[in-house]
């Protein structure tokens, strides 16, 4: 029987299409993306991995096997110490330092994407959880190696780290989380299963809803004075 995930994976298919495509991923490749878009991601990629270091919390205090917790505890140190590379890499190429891109509030699809997964944590139980997260390294580990494969850059290619950090690691964590919903699947009910299928598909499209924010500059429709700040 097919494994679970690769069911998932199917039935995202044309999501995953559309992310190939999108104009900032096809700005990675071209390396054509202007100074605002990718301070605009940097600044909401560093509270998506906040929030998403948190999940990974949440996730732990629901797992009863400690080699899932283990596996759960090495993706926080790495999100905490590696996952900082590939922002490095847009700020340099934007001309910013990393630090004057932190402690931005979360746009309407960044927001929409955390409150999606902490709405899964929330009425679910742990493989609800993997269902919501699965689709952010399985998504970006496919972008780096079609990026690679497609255009096989030089170092002097401006995001020559970006794509060979996501293109190099393989399906290492993907795999990882896909071995945890796919034994977990196993004994589920249909409808179980098909509400797993419905966590992982938004999943996926807010992870497109985050590479348009991005390409677009989203935020909050109306922009607030100073005065909006407690004590201004
Ligand atoms: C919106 C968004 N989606 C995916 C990633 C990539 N990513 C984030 S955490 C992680 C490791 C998972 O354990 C990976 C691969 C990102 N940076 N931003």
């Amino acid at each position: 029987m097919a494994r679970f995930t690769e069911e998932l994976r199917s039935a995202a298919d044309p999501i995953f299409q559309a992310i190939f495509d999108h104009p900032f991923v096809r700005g990675i490749a071209e390396g054509t993306l202007q100074k605002a878009q990718l301070m605009h991601y940097v600044k909401q990629d560093f509270e998506y991995l906040n929030a998403y270091i948190r999940i990974y919390g949440i996730a732990i205090s629901r797992c009863t096997d400690r080699s899932v917790m283990a596996l759960f505890n090495e993706q926080i140190s790495f999100i905490l110490n590696s996952e900082t590379h590939p922002h490095q890499n847009f700020c340099e190429v934007a001309g910013v330092t990393y630090e004057q891109l932190q402690g931005y509030p979360l746009a309407p699809s960044a927001d929409h994407y955390v409150r999606h997964m902490l709405n899964a944590a929330h009425e679910g139980a742990l493989e609800d959880i993997v269902a919501a997260m699965l689709p952010c390294p399985w998504t970006y580990v496919e972008i780096g190696r079609k990026l690679l494969d497609e255009i096989n850059p030089e170092p002097s290619h401006p995001f020559y780290d970006w794509m060979h950090f996501y293109g190099d690691r393989e399906f290492g964590i993907t795999e990882q989380l896909r071995h945890v919903l796919d034994d977990s699947a196993q004994t589920l009910t249909p409808a179980r299963k098909q509400r797993l299928m419905e966590h992982f598909l938004k999943s996926c499209q807010l992870e497109y809803m985050f590479w348009d924010m991005a390409y677009r500059l989203e935020d909050w429709p109306v922009d607030l004075p100073q005065a909006a700040e407690v004590g201004a």
